[in-house]
Parts: C-alpha cells; sequence; structure tokens
C-alpha cells in the first residue's frame, strides 16, 4: 500500500476517543488553568515543535494577559510509534533567565520530551518552569514516578494517538478531535 492510501486508512479505521467539541471545551478548562496561575507572571511560552503547534495555536489566543512566545524543537519518536533519544533540533533563543517559563505540547506520553526541555529550561535561569499538554497518556511507563505536567485537558488511553498536533507518520497532526490507530 502506498503512503498515502495508509494514511486514508489510518484515519478511517481510527477511533475517535475526543471530538473536536470535547478538545475545545477541555482547551478552555486549561486557559481558565493557565490564566488563574500565570496571569501577573509575564510568561515566555516556548512551543514545542512540531506536536505543540496545534496545541499553542489553540490555547494561546484563548490567554487574555501579557506573554511573549517563542519556539523550540525536540523529537524523539520520528516516524515511529516509540520514542527513542531526543533530538534537540532547535534549542531555545530567547534569555529565560529569571523568567517564568511554559512549555506547550500536545502530549505528555513517557515525559522523557519534557523532562529534558524543563531541565534544559532550569539550567539556562528560568525562575520557574510549568508545562501545559492537551493529552496526558495514563500509563506507568513515566519517565519518573510522579512525573505530570501542571495543565491537562484530557487524560487518555495507552494507544498511539493521532490528533491535535500528535501525528500518524508525519500526517493527521491537523485535526482538532483526538483519535487512536486501530490495533495500536
Ligand atoms: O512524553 P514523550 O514520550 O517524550 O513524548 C512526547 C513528545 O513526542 C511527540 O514529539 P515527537 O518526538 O513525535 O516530535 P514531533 O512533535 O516533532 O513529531 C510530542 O509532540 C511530544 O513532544
Ligand atoms: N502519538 C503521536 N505522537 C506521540 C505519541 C502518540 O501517541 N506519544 C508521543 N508522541
Amino acid at each position: 500500500m502506498n503512503m498515502k492510501d495508509e494514511i486514508v486508512k489510518v484515519m478511517a479505521e481510527a477511533d475517535c476517543l475526543h471530538s473536536d467539541a470535547e478538545v475545545s471545551a477541555a482547551l478552555d478548562r486549561m486557559a481558565a488553568d493557565v490564566t488563574e496561575v500565570l496571569k501577573h507572571a509575564n510568561p515566555l511560552v516556548y512551543v514545542v515543535l512540531n506536536g505543540g503547534i496545534i496545541a499553542a495555536g489553540q490555547l494561546l489566543p484563548r490567554l487574555r494577559f501579557p506573554l511573549e512566545v517563542s519556539y523550540l524543537h525536540a523529537t524523539r519518536y520520528g516516524d515511529k510509534t516509540q520514542g527513542g533519544r531526543l533530538n534537540w533540533k532547535v534549542k531555545p533563543t530567547e534569555d529565560m533567565h529569571g523568567r517564568t517559563v511554559l512549555i506547550v505540547d500536545d502530549i505528555l506520553d513517557e515525559g522523557n520530551t519534557l523532562a529534558a526541555i524543563i531541565e534544559y529550561c532550569r539550567e539556562q535561569g528560568a525562575t520557574e518552569v510549568l508545562t501545559a499538554v492537551v493529552v496526558n497518556k495514563s500509563h506507568d511507563r513515566k519517565a519518573f514516578p510522579g512525573m505530570h505536567a501542571d495543565f491537562v485537558g484530557l487524560e487518555v488511553e495507552d494507544r498511539f494517538l493521532f490528533g491535535c498536533g500528535m501525528d500518524y507518520k508525519g500526517f493527521w497532526r491537523n485535526t482538532l478531535g483526538i483519535y487512536a490507530v486501530k490495533g495500536l
């Protein structure tokens, strides 16, 4: 089967775990929580490419307080459904010394990606590093016991997901709803 046919088939057979409306409501709740905590903090928001693009594009317009936005790119899955070593493609460029930093990503799965980013930001002198993810995948394989994000939209079952920034072999990041691949 060629790649295009495979990608179309994966969506046709996928289970929709959360509809567009459910994700939108979760983003509203997240935005309210983030606002409560950070409205006076003038945070520097780091979007984790690529997956964080959709999350940030949906979350940040819901925040009505001053903030700055930048990006970093760290990846460890590529086209695979299991994570490997973290590859820093673009490190943060803004001065975060003394700043409150909010990291925005699509998913906290095993948490190795966020753990490495948090450590890096602390080393760079950020006063406080908080994390926001649209989904937390529920399982017991976290990078360390108790690993969690500060702001979570939805708890999602332990399957391979796509949508809302998450990709299947590079595709289907561009949905608001969240889907699980059949059989994975
Ligand atoms: O909690 P973890 O197990 O570390 O996985 C979470 C990370 O995996 C995905 O990125 P990916 O490596 O697929 O890079 P991409 O967003 O550029 O596709 C996702 O966007 C998170 O950044
Ligand atoms: N789907 C897509 N990308 C991911 C996942 C997932 O379930 N976990 C970590 N990165």
